[in-house]
């Protein structure tokens, strides 16, 4: 009897284990505070670069000369070094990490907060600082405290407009911001099946919102098969009667279109209660809700229409970019009267391409409303991909119809 963490880690809650991690990766931003990191440590030589990864993501194309020149530099340190670089325009480091990288039972170490996402694949992802990241490159290893668990506890099936997203705000909502802190949230029960991986990436991605460590899925059929598509090989994990702290369930039927209003997102109302609310823009994309999946939904529903507000659409990576041109998806987005942009984070860190003015509303699919996050004086929803596409078509917050 143990949970997904404690299995992965091959210790009990509450022990400190020391692990060789099987990928380090870092992003334009704290890779340039890793690289300082590594020089003021006197490290010259990495031990292991093929577990390395840098990812251009943050600030991509350049926004400025200072913002280039750094790029650069770290450009020519990875080449130095022998670390893979996925340079600007590959797409967000946790979305480029699960196509076809992460595989289960690894230990995936990212120096950003949301590695968590790369739980869906029932590894254990968690984000851990420059500097811890530095030290990590330095000796290809690392220590743990083994999380406590909380089960989710998923039943039933999504209906109506919900999504995998509502269902991660209900998440958020019902925990609290620091209401798993240090904890494990571990996606499990029969609902889970019916989650494509897509889904299972967009909740494990919002584990960290409630303070948590990591989230994970038991490896199944349908990430067997997601991974065959990469031409990887993996086994399900089965699932254990995990000896966790303490279970939230929820019964996906019951989950509607909700929204996440400024600056908490654990402040979660249902959509239908904010209907009417003003927006200045709309935004889809990050690592969040970038996938492919979430510009189909977005397309289906936009298609032959027009937006009514300003709307930026950023695919979470090259690969979803490349199969929405090949599906006719970005086709359908753009003649909607979209802005497309290069894939990366995009406007979500509020650093370039879609900043907000003072006093501007954004309805995003991001998983972060901090105040001044998109700008200073923005107001930032969040929400679905079919709500942000309701309301992206009636220029305020809108209720998605049923699919
Ligand atoms: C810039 C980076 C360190 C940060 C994170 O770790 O999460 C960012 O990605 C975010 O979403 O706020
Ligand atoms: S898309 Fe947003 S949340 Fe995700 S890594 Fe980039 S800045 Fe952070």
């Amino acid at each position: 009897m143990s949970t997904l963490s404690e299995r992965v880690l091959g210790a009990p809650a509450g022990a400190y284990v020391d692990r060789e991690v099987d990928i380090a990766f870092a992003h334009d931003g704290t890779g340039v505070l890793t690289q300082a990191a590594l020089r003021e440590m006197g490290v010259e030589r990495l031990p292991h670069p093929e577990r390395l990864r840098l990812v251009f993501d943050h600030i991509v194309p350049a926004n400025t000369g200072t913002t280039a020149t750094l790029q650069a530099e770290l450009r020519g340190y990875a080449k130095g070094s022998g670390i893979a670089l996925s340079d600007a325009g590959s797409g967000v480091c946790h979305q480029v990490m699960s196509e076809g990288v992460v595989r289960p039972g690894t230990v995936v170490v990212g120096a950003d907060s949301h590695t968590c996402t790369l739980g869906a694949f029932g590894a254990f992802a968690t984000g851990v600082g420059a500097t811890d990241m530095a030290a990590i490159w330095a000796s290809g290893a690392t220590w743990f405290r083994v999380p406590e668990t909380i089960a989710v506890h998923l039943s039933g099936r999504l209906s109506g407009a919900a999504e995998p997203k509502d269902v991660a705000l209900a998440c958020v909502a019902r925990l609290g911001m620091e209401g798993a802190t240090y904890r494990a949230l571990e996606f499990a029960g029969e609902g889970a099946a019916g989650i494509s991986m897509d889904g299972r990436l967009t909740l494990c991605n919002m584990a960290v919102e409630t303070g948590a460590k990591t989230g994970l899925f038991y490896a199944d059929a349908v990430t067997v098969r997601y991974l065959a598509s990469y031409g990887l090989a993996a086994s399900p994990q089965a699932p254990e009667d995990c000896r966790c702290e303490r279970t939230l369930d929820i019964d996906l039927a019951d989950v509607v279109p909700l929204v996440a209003v400024p600056h908490r997102v654990d402040t979660v109302r249902e959509a239908e209660d904010l209907a009417g609310t003003h927006l200045d823009q709309v935004f889809v994309g990050t690592c969040t809700n970038g996938r492919y999946e979430d510009l189909a939904r977005f397309a289906r529903i936009v298609r032959g229409r027009k937006v009514a507000v300003r709307t930026l659409v950023v695919p979470a990576s090259r690969a979803v970019l490349s199969r929405a041109i090949a599906t006719g998806v970005l086709a359908d987005i753009v003649d909607a009267g979209c802005m497309v942009a290069t894939p990366g984070c995009g406007p979500c860190l509020g650093a370039h391409a879609g900043v907000l003015g003072e006093g501007e509303v954004c309805l995003s699919t991001a998983n972060r409303n901090f105040k001044n996050r998109m700008g200073v004086g923005g107001e930032i929803y969040l929400s679905s991909v079919a709500t942000a596409a309701a309301s992206a078509i009636a220029g305020e917050i809108a209720v998605p119809e049923a699919v």
